[in-house]
């Protein structure tokens, strides 16, 4: 007979902190766990547990465990906000066979603002320790104050020199290749065979083992406000798109398709490249894409869907892009991840028809996007949570003992659609990756 394997039994305890922290400080310098937006979010210190996933099943097999959890879990919480108790960070590989894993971290220690409140959550695994007669009060006994002051662990380590570095072009991913990509996605789709692609392309750099990864960390969160700074397990970066939100029954998401490079140079040129994106067709039909897509998958999950009515003009450092945003209401109670399993791929990092897309990419692509557009976030154990599609970001390698650096990759796409132009794609990926290259830069 086989047994159900155990689910592990975590005790959480989460108190309001008297001071506010700075999360980016806190990070660990080398194995960050970080998700920061403005005056929001959250710094993960040590590691209570992993899981892993992988497969087309990832986010339905990681939202059953994570339920499952959840419920076990003896959760002592006065703060009573989304993400305190007991929460995960995670992040999700793009592809059903992917290589790479899917993980959610949940972390020993959990520093984490919403504006004017701050907490402080520990978290253990007691699975071992348990004792059933362990009443709520005894066990949290020593944890009733419903302040603390902030503790020692709240003194972050001095930071280091950075050194920057430049990204080359990836070895697995030559320019020349994206181009003959881009021209032959666009022949599938002038055949018929799908009405968008969403091809991307790599670069490369390696960067030293004991790199101090919270200068990145703070240039991507002061510069980019308007998206979700995020690290976790080496995933490194600053992502526009909300693909879903959920509190209390609520949810939101913000979805992105149509892109034109920045002009910082002059103010002109820079209205112009926005006048040409919210009256340019190719975009608005690219656009309206990605928004169908998110409708259609959420719609069974949801009451009164409601959408922005014209798409807007996203202004990033960067990049302007095409925006809509979706609110919503739960008819049924439906986790945040499982959610995201529903909304994934979009037609924003995958195409129209999502099948024929997918297929074309698998086909077309050089390389295993890993978790460069799946989806990057965090989950409490209401199964509240925020999750980004993860973009504008790089996966470091995991540090080794033999080696005195770790490899970075980058990843950057767009949507190509029928008249795309290979040339104008290229640069729309040099856009996408400046939030990257210039963060990790000199
Ligand atoms: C695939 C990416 O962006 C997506 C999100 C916003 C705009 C996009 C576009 O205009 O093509 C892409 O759909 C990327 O940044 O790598």
């Amino acid at each position: 007979m086989t047994r159900e394997p155990l689910v592990p039994k975590l005790k959480a305890v989460t108190r309001s902190l008297t001071e506010a922290p700075d999360l980016v400080a806190l990070a660990d310098p080398e194995h960050p766990l970080l998700w920061i937006r403005g005056d929001r979010g959250c710094v993960g210190i040590g590691e209570t547990l992993r899981l892993t996933f992988k497969g087309p099943d990832r986010f339905t097999d990681a939202a059953k465990k994570w339920r499952a959890i959840a419920k076990n879990a003896r959760i002592d919480d006065t703060v009573q906000m989304p993400g305190s108790g007991l929460m995960a960070l995670g992040t999700f590989a793009f592809a059903d066979h992917s290589g790479h894993e899917s993980v959610l971290i949940v972390p020993r220690i959990l520093v984490a603002r919403h504006r004017e409140a701050y907490w402080l959550t520990t978290i253990t695994d007691i699975t071992e320790t348990t004792d059933i007669t362990e009443t709520p009060e005894a066990a949290t006994a020593g944890n009733s104050p419903e302040t603390t002051a902030n503790p020692a662990i709240l003194t972050p380590e001095a930071p280091r020199p950075w050194q920057g570095i430049t990204f080359t072009e990836s070895t697995q991913s030559p320019i020349d290749a994206y181009l003959a990509g881009v021209r032959k996605a666009t022949e599938t789709i002038n055949k018929g065979e799908a009405e968008k692609i969403v091809l991307a392309r790599q670069i490369e750099s390696t960067i030293a083992k004991d790199a101090d990864l919270r200068t990145p960390l703070s240039r991507l969160a002061d510069r980019y406000l308007d998206c979700w700074t995020f690290a976790v397990d080496g995933l490194i970066g600053a992502s526009p798109e909300t693909l879903i939100r959920a509190t209390d029954g609520a949810v939101s998401a913000r979805v992105l398709a149509g892109t034109r490079g920045r002009h910082p140079e002059s103010e002109q040129r820079d209205a112009q490249a926005r006048d040409e994106l919210l009256t340019s067709s190719k975009e608005q039909h690219e656009h309206a894409f990605a928004v169908q897509s998110v409708v259609t998958a959420l719609s069974p999950y949801v009451n009164e869907l409601h959408t922005s009515e014209e798409p807007f003009p996203l202004q990033l450092p960067n990049v302007w892009h095409l925006a809509t945003d979706l609110g919503a209401t739960l008819k049924e109670h439906s986790s945040a991840l499982e959610l995201v399993g529903a909304i994934h791929p979009s037609a924003a990092i995958a195409g129209t028809p999502t099948a024929a897309a997918v297929a074309a990419i698998k086909e077309i692509e050089p390389f295993d996007r890993g978790r460069y557009s799946g989806a990057v976030g965090w989950i409490d154990a209401d199964g509240d949570g925020e999750w980004v599609i993860a973009l504008r970001c790089a996966q470091l390698d995991p540090a080794d003992h033999r080696n005195s650096s770790r490899r970075i990759i980058a990843s950057a796409g767009g949507g190509i659609v029928a008249g795309s132009d290979p040339e104008h794609e290229l640069r729309e990926t040099v856009s996408k990756f400046r939030p990257i290259t210039e963060a990790f830069g000199e």
